[in-house]
Order: C-alpha cells, then structure tokens, then sequence
C-alpha cells in the first residue's frame, strides 16, 4: 500500500497573466492530518480544487490513494470528500434532508442510517430537522462537513473549516478530525489559524506567492541557522527561587516557569541561534549563582516557523523537498 493518501507534482495553474501556483510538490501520508498553510492568494485553493478535479493544472501530476489522478478518476472521486472554502447551503433544506438529497445523489445504499451516523458525528443530533437556513455558521459548517463524509471517503480536503467558527465550535472541529484520523482517514485543511493546527496537525504544507516553501513536521522546518530563541533550561534550584532575579537581567526578554525545576527563557535583542544562545544562557544562570542542569533549545512553535519562513530573507525552497514522509 502506498505510504502517501496525496502527492502532487510540480503541479502548475496560470489564469490569464497571473500565475496561481507554481511546480508545487508535497505529498500527505495515509492516516495523518496535514495542515495547508500560506498567506492570502498562496495559492491553497488552486492547489485544492486541481487535486479533487475542479481545476485542471497546466503541468505536474497528482496521485491520490497510490493511483494517478488522470486514471480511474470516477472511482477516485468517490474515495476523496472536499469541503470548498464557501461550500453551499440550501437554506429551505432541513438538515437532514440536506443530507439525505447527498447520500442519494452519492449513490449511498444505506443513506437513511447513514445520514443518521454523520449527523451524530458533527454533533447535529439535536438539530437534524431544522432548516439551515436559521443553522448558525457554526452548524452550517457541521453540516457541510456531514456531507463530504457521507460516501465515507478516505481522504478529506478541507478549505478553511474553521473559518468563522467560534473557539467551541473550533474545538469541536479539531476534535472530529482526530476521530477522523483514528479511524484511518487522511485529512488535509487550509487554515490561517496557527496555534489551531498546531494542535491537531502530524506536518503542515507552507505555501507562499504560489511556490511550496517547505512542508513536513514543524519542527523540521526551520530554515538552517534560524532558531526559535526560545530556551527551556533545566535547574537545580527550584525554578521560583530565580524567577524574579533572572527577569531582572538586561539580556532577558522573557522568563517563565513552566515546571518545579525548568524555566522558558527568550533573550533579548537580536538572539543569537542553537549552541551561542544555550551558552549565553548558561553563563547569565551562573553567574547569577544558580545550577543548570541542561539546556534545550525549545520546540518551535508553527507560528516560529511561519514567520521565519514568510521573512523576505528566507527564499523560496527551489528543491522539490515537499515529497518528505
Ligand atoms: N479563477 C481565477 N481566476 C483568476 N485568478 C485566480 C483564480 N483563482 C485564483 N486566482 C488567483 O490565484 C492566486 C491564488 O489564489 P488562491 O485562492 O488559490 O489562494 P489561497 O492561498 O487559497 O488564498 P486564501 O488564503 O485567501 O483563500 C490569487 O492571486 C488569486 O487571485
């Protein structure tokens, strides 16, 4: 079995003069939930709408499931579920019907509990036979995402789920992707929401001016020589005892504790990277008269990775390194 559920590349889209997306190459492996990542007009939802066959590319290939999308693209269609970023709602519908008008169209042979089952899943139980159109974004979303998962693909594309979802309705959100995820189905979804993904996303795809600048896991991704700035240091006197002296020293920019014997330190200024920043930090704790006992550069977090990889002196990856599980 392929490792990859996804793997597009080189795929290139121009619309008239403007060149949407740009030999782009990453791949999602089967069973994990990807994160699509870029500023506004990356270029995500070109990329989207070529993979599920809404846009044709103008070069490059896509594999979906192990099988080239050019062939058998009936049969791959029903294995992929895509929530467009502005999906459409019938207002007058009830949600159940809403439902039910997809299973038939799908050809679901079981489409009464079936319909039952997805409605369950995005938590409308309580709502099913209300119309949509009095459904708050919230539930409108829950509904549309019922009906990309009604055929029960093995792949999800989402554009921008959790777009005007409040913090709730985001956790719910998250929270049927991972039992998405536990029961084997790939996702991929656009988010501008950073510190959402990185609490459901196995690796994210960064897009940027249509070019794919890194994809893989967050921690991977930070250009060489860039680092978080942020230290977890490891004492031997309880954390609480030092907090308020090292805050007080000029080169700190940021102490917290963050266990009874670790510290989260960020110096200030222009910080300087890996070793040059743990030694400037082991030095500031001694000489303030306390004991490390390790230092570790703390994992960045994708916001880190974002702007480091977002910075104009950063340039675009030209290896096709998205291909990286
Ligand atoms: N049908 C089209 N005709 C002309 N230009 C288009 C078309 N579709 C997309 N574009 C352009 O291609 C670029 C990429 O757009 P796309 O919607 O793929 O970006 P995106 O990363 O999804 O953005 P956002 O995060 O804002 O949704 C943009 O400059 C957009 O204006």
């Amino acid at each position: 079995m392929a490792i990859h559920a996804l793997a597009v590349y080189a795929l290139s889209k121009t619309f008239g003069a403007k060149r949407a997306v740009e030999d782009a190459t990453f791949a999602v492996t089967r069973g994990e939930i990807a994160g699509f990542l870029g500023p506004n007009g990356a270029g995500k939802t070109t990329v989207m709408n070529m993979i599920v066959g809404l846009t044709e590319p103008d070069a490059g290939e896509i594999e979906l499931l192990g099988v080239r999308r050019g062939n058998r693209r009936r049969e791959l269609r029903m294995l992929v579920g895509y929530l467009q970023e502005k999906p459409r709602i019938y207002p007058e519908m009830t949600a159940r019907g809403y439902l039910r008008f997809f299973a038939d169209l799908y050809g679901i042979v079981d489409s009464g509990s079936r319909v039952g089952e997805v409605i369950e899943r995005v938590g409308l139980a309580s709502a099913a036979d209300r119309r949509l159109g009095n459904f708050s974004r919230g539930m409108q979303q829950r509904a549309c995402l019922a009906r990309v998962m009604l055929h029960r693909p093995e792949l999800l594309i989402l554009d921008e789920p959790t777009l005007g979802l409040d913090p709730n309705g985001i956790a719910d959100m998250r929270a049927i992707f991972r039992e998405m995820k536990a029961e084997g189905v790939t996702l991929l979804f656009s988010s501008h929401q950073l510190a959402e993904m990185e609490r459901v996303c196995d690796s994210v795809v960064f897009m940027r001016r249509g070019r794919v600048l890194a994809a893989g896991r967050p921690a991977e991704l930070l250009p060489p020589g860039v680092s978080t700035g942020s230290l977890a240091v490891e004492l031997y006197e309880p954390a609480a005892h030092c907090l308020e002296h090292i805050a007080g020293l000029p080169e700190v920019e940021h102490v917290r504790q963050t266990a009874p014997h670790r510290v989260e330190l960020v110096l200030g200024g222009r910080t300087a990277c890996g070793r040059d920043a743990r030694a400037q930090a082991a030095r500031l704790f001694l000489r303030a008269g306390y004991t490390v006992l390790a230092i570790d550069a703390a994992a960045p977090s994708l916001e880190d990775v974002f702007i480091s990889l977002t910075r104009p002196e950063n340039p675009v990856r030209q290896e096709p390194a998205g291909l990286v599980h």
